[in-house]
């Protein structure tokens, strides 16, 4: 039996693409099923200001193949030395969609992030007047909160606070992992969103370490214990339009993810329309797949749902999908859901 679903051609609310070699070799994975893509500024050295976001958007056309279907969405990596005339005239010309914030330390390539969030304030302030929304990667960097409890505490000691202290500043939480993050943006009536990545939808924290540690399922933030996992399905199968997809597909080479210190992300460009397929089917929740996939984040964003579709089939037998991508530096390897999947991009 062959089933199928047709949608609007989804976007990807948050997605690295890297640059150079590792660019060229994933570009193509996001650009085959998505229309846009909101493009994160954590490149060595990071995105800061408008000229290199131009540049960098740029380089990301140079790199797309012939006859894609595909807009890069331009962001800012937020520093405390962040100029707010820059960010406005970047937002005021139409190159960028958002601002980054990544507290210092938090993540891959955070370094440059904010520690003093005080700092931050006329950029935060420009941006709630000009309606330019902050990206937040939640969760805090304290040695003494453990990493399971820091996106929990990000929102009480810096998420609330921001909010309440910038009237009408828009948020979206990136890649929320808890039942906290997903209760707090349905507890907020207004200029609140969050991601939601595929593989959140997935695993949770076993499957990262039992019966021996996972590498590939390690990814930041870390997945959470299985009713957090089943509260993120519960938000992204419910048609709530605060929630959207942001598939953080994040490439690291296999050599720096199978190393003692190993690389945190996941790449889910690949495969996840029919992951999400699959997951919204088996919460019975198709129908709400392109809500989640196609039309939140737009209406988050204020731009228009895209006008080409994308069809969903399946199929009795299961899908072949990569099991790696290569690039000129070695392989990159594609998220395994750790089960079939019937569902495929009908090309
Ligand atoms: N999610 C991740 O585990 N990694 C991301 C950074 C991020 O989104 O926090 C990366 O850039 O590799
Ligand atoms: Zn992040
Ligand atoms: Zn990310």
């Amino acid at each position: 039996m062959t089933q199928s679903l047709t949608i609007a051609r989804p976007d990807d609310w948050h997605l690295h693409l890297r640059d150079g070699a590792m660019l060229a070799a994933v570009l193509p994975e996001t650009a085959r099923d998505f229309g846009r893509a909101i493009i994160m500024p954590n490149l060595v050295p990071p995105v800061v200001t408008g000229a290199q976001a131009a540049a960098y958007r740029d380089r990301i056309l140079a790199a797309l193949p012939e006859g894609a279907d595909f807009a890069p969405l331009m962001t800012l990596y937020l520093t405390e030395d962040t100029d707010p005339e820059d960010v406005a005239a970047a937002h005021a010309s139409g190159l960028v969609k958002a601002v980054k914030l990544y507290p210092a330390g938090a993540t891959t390539n955070s370094a440059s992030g904010v520690s003093n969030f005080e700092n931050v304030r006329p950029v935060l302030e420009k941006m709630a007047e000009i309606g330019l929304p902050l990206c937040t990667h939640g969760e805090v960097t304290d040695h003494d909160i453990d990493i399971f409890d820091r996106e929990a505490v990000f929102i009480d000691r810096v998420l609330d606070p921001i909010r309440r202290s910038t009237p009408g500043l828009r948020v979206v939480m990136e890649h929320i992992t808890t039942a906290n993050a997903a209760d707090y943006v349905k507890s907020q009536d207004r200029d609140l969103g969050a991601t939601i990545t595929t593989h959140h939808l997935i695993i949770n924290r076993n499957h990262i370490l039992v019966g021996g540690i996972k590498p590939h399922y390690y990814c930041l933030p870390v997945a959470k214990r299985e009713e957090h996992r089943i509260a993120l399905r519960k938000a992204a199968t419910s048609g709530d339009k605060r929630f959207f997809l942001g598939t953080d597909s994040a490439p690291h080479l296999d050599g720096d993810k199978l190393a003692a210190c190993g690389c945190a992300g996941c790449f889910t460009a690949t495969n996840t329309m029919p992951l999400l397929a699959h997951l919204f089917e088996e919460d019975g929740a198709l129908d709400k797949l392109e809500g989640f996939a196609s039309l939140n984040g737009p209406a988050f964003y204020g731009l228009p749902v895209n006008d080409a579709k994308l069809t969903l089939v399946k199929s009795d037998t299961a899908t072949q999908f990569p099991e790696k991508i290569d690039t000129e530096n070695g392989p990159v390897t594609v998220f395994d859901p750790g089960y079939p999947i019937h569902w495929s991009v009908a090309r």
